[in-house]
């Protein structure tokens, strides 16, 4: 079957406008599991429904939770959240989700019967050795070393060292589940450096927020005591990655795009979002709890080490192409294990349409050149088929594959940027 391609809207003038974007993928997914492991019923409010978080929820059903949404307010779905005991004998599919491939198996661990996992093609590519491994020396049975595999618990946790450089996930997962493990978990990383530190942060201080005991003191060493998870009811952050298209948009046209809700104070990578795109010429202020982006007419080129918020780099490697200096975009060399290898993607795809990208060992050295019309494919991955709009806001005839793949963090997409530029309601 062809795959759709999305005529992506061009900008007649300098957007000017105001984005409220749903929840966080990753809020929502950790507040999910911990809800359905905690000690009592709770709620999950805004959370965001999307391809990852539905699978998530479609998980934690499968092992023994009831979840119930509410209907949809303006802002997003609240989630009402019976826990149950895990229960195994069942097959779950994680999609293409890094939170779901990685948080769900700690859990399913804590099953006696077992529990198969398999997902989307390319998921099967995703690095998941070290985990499953970790799982395995602290007692479970597990069968293979990335998807599909199958787990048998229960286990009753201890300590465990492992190279999470392939993804912050490894570690995040570990953790989520293992105050229920009998003598919760130590996890000891050892290797190149752990991307996305934010993110484990995130982990860090969700365990916290519900009463778990955690110890980071130590560089790449997390203690997780066994206890009780504590029941709750958690409003989920708006997605501040996912605000980075839009606040693109301000820069590449020279427009003002305001994101109402942003917090004062978050784990979330996107919040890096307020240091580098003042780097590539932007004018970033907060105006009551808005967050206001305007474009000052150039874009920059950067030199960024994008190692803690790679989840940025599609959408900082379209402005790069867009701009009138070069860029050199590093540390991010674990891209190639996301939804798919995003620094060939990200090559191919710009050099295609006249750009000239170079591939580095950790990232992308971008040097702008004048773009054409043609087709941007999106290799099934949300943040690709973004930052084919970015650009497609100033290059005339972009066409970007299959825009529906933006259901995995963000199903209103397309209808969202029609409404920033004021074609839609
Ligand atoms: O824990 C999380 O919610 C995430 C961690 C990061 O993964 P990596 O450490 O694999 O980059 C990030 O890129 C991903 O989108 C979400
Ligand atoms: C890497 C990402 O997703 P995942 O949670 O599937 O790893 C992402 O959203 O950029």
């Amino acid at each position: 079957m062809p795959v759709p391609l999305w005529p992506a809207p061009e900008a007649t003038a300098p957007v000017e406008a105001a984005v409220r974007l749903p929840g966080s993928k990753s809020v929502t997914n950790r507040a999910l599991l911990l809800a359905a492991l905690a000690d009592g019923p709770g709620t999950v409010r805004l959370a965001l429904r999307s391809r990852d978080t539905d699978l998530m929820a479609a998980a934690l059903r499968s092992l023994g939770a009831t979840l119930t949404s509410s209907e949809e307010t303006v802002s997003g779905h609240d989630w009402h959240i019976v826990p149950g005991p895990v229960r195994g004998g069942v097959s779950i599919d994680v999609g293409l989700a890094g939170t779901v491939m990685r948080f769900v198996p700690p859990m399913a661990a804590l099953a006696t019967r077992e529990v198969a996992f398999d997902g989307d093609p390319h998921a099967r590519t995703r690095p998941m050795g070290p985990i499953l491994a970790a799982l395995r020396a602290l007692g479970a049975e597990v069968t293979g070393d990335a998807l599909p595999f199958t787990i048998r618990g229960p286990l009753s946790g201890g300590e465990v060292t492992l190279d999470a450089s392939a993804s912050s996930q490894l570690v995040s997962g570990l953790l989520l589940a293992a105050p229920r493990y009998d003598k919760g978990v130590t996890v000891r990383h050892s290797g190149p450096s752990v991307p996305s530190m934010p993110h484990i942060e995130m982990t860090v201080r969700m365990l916290r927020a519900a009463g778990v005991r955690v110890d980071d003191s130590e560089p790449d060493v997390w203690r997780v005591e066994p206890g009780p998870i504590a029941a709750g009811d958690l409003t989920v952050e708006p997605d501040l990655s996912n605000a980075a298209p839009f606040l693109a948009a301000a820069l590449v046209t020279g427009g003002t795009v305001t994101i109402p809700g942003w917090p004062e104070e978050t784990t979330q990578g996107g919040d890096a979002l307020r240091e580098l795109l003042p780097r590539m010429g932007a004018g970033v202020t907060r105006v009551s709890g808005d967050l206001r982006v305007t474009g000052g007419g150039h874009i920059e080129g950067v030199d960024a080490d994008l190692h803690d918020v790679g989840e940025l780099t599609p959408t900082i490697a379209a402005l790069a192409a867009l701009a009138r200096s070069p860029s050199t975009l590093r540390g991010v060399a674990h891209l190639r294990g996301h939804e798919t290898d995003r620094l060939a993607a990200l090559a191919t795809e710009i050099n295609r349409l006249g750009g000239d990208v170079t591939e580095t060992a950790d990232g992308l050295v971008i040097r702008p050149r004048p773009l054409g019309a043609g087709t941007w494919h999106s290799y099934a991955d949300h943040r690709m088929a973004t930052a084919g709009a970015v650009i497609g806001l100033v290059v005339p005839g972009i066409q970007v594959e299959d825009i529906s793949t933006t259901a995995k963090t963000l199903p209103e997409f397309a209808r969202m940027w029609a409404r920033m530029l004021g074609e839609g309601s």
